[in-house]
């Protein structure tokens, strides 16, 4: 019989570590029952938790867990066989649906998710679809685990979960792109590069909470400045006739085709 711990295979990894310390500093889990499962049984910056249990060891880790995150390479993954039997298991590998998920997992109760490295400011978007066999408790279970990461909805077609992959797994990700092509344009107006720098990431760290607390859409904000007739509608006006959002569109329809690629197992 397991114990009810919760265990990240992969947990010291970019995004593990991310959402174990969401989970921490959440009080989501509790320090004792938290489970690191990585390749070097070390957990560097987690030293504030000494009670963590990190550990080389999977069946260890099964012994004390009922609920597992695979949050490892889909490779890795693929190399494992019955990766955590009969347990609650989640996973925000990229590509790997909820049927390899079973297999690999050799449990039924499998939810497929996507969160980010954001999870450790809990400013994570975590959407997520579960197999029928998923309870209800098993739903509680994930909205407070994925809750502890930021935003997080249940949704009903799994084939977005390689949209989300594409658009909001990576952070800064695609919004990183953004930034450097402004402050590369600061740059080439003449401004110092570390103004640029400051200031671009002032502007992305501004616009990033107005953008989270106001009630307006992004669309709206657009439309309201071009309303205004002022400078920024200048711009704004130049962007809407010219082909960057449609080729925005096609480099996310990219990042999500190689999502399911993976999910293909054709790399
Ligand atoms: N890094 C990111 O921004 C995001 C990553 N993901 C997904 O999260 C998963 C992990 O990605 P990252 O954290 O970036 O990778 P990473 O390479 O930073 O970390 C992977 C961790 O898994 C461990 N690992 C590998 N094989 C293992 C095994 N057999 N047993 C135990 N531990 C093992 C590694 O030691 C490492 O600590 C991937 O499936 C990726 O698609 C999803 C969204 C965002
Ligand atoms: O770029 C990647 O493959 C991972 C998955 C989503 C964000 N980062």
């Amino acid at each position: 019989m397991a114990g009810s711990g919760i265990g990240i295979i992969g947990g010291t990894g970019q995004l593990g570590r991310a959402i174990a310390a969401s989970w921490l500093n959440s009080g989501a889990v509790q320090p004792e029952e938290l489970w690191l499962v990585n390749r070097s049984g070390t957990a560097p910056g987690f030293e504030h938790y000494p009670e963590i249990n990190v550990t080389t060891d999977r069946d260890a880790m099964l012994a004390a867990c009922d609920t597992v995150l695979l949050c490892l390479p889909p490779d890795a993954a693929r190399g494992m066989k019955a990766i955590a039997p009969d347990r609650l298991v989640l996973s925000v590998m990229a590509g790997i649906g909820r049927d390899e998920l079973t297999r690999l997992s050799a449990s039924p109760r499998v939810v497929r998710a996507m969160s980010s490295p954001a999870a450790e400011r809990h400013l994570a978007y975590s959407p997520w679809i579960a197999t029928a066999a998923v309870t209800e408790a098993d739903r509680a279970c994930v909205t407070r685990l994925l809750g502890a990461c930021g935003l997080t909805d249940e949704i009903e077609d799994e084939d977005q979960i390689d949209h989300f992959t594409a658009m909001t797994g990576p952070v800064p990700g695609f919004v990183a792109f953004f930034a450097a092509a402004m402050t590369d344009h600061a740059i080439r107006m003449g401004i110092a590069p570390e103004i640029a720098d400051r200031a671009m990431r002032q502007l992305f760290l501004g616009s990033g909470q107005m953008l989270s607390r106001d009630t307006r859409s992004a669309q709206e904000h657009v439309d309201e400045m071009i309303a205004y007739a002022g400078t920024t509608a200048e711009g704004l006006r130049s962007l809407q006739g010219s082909p960057l959002a449609e080729a925005l569109s096609t480099a996310l329809g990219a990042a999500a085709a190689k999502a399911a690629r993976i999910g293909r197992n054709e790399g």
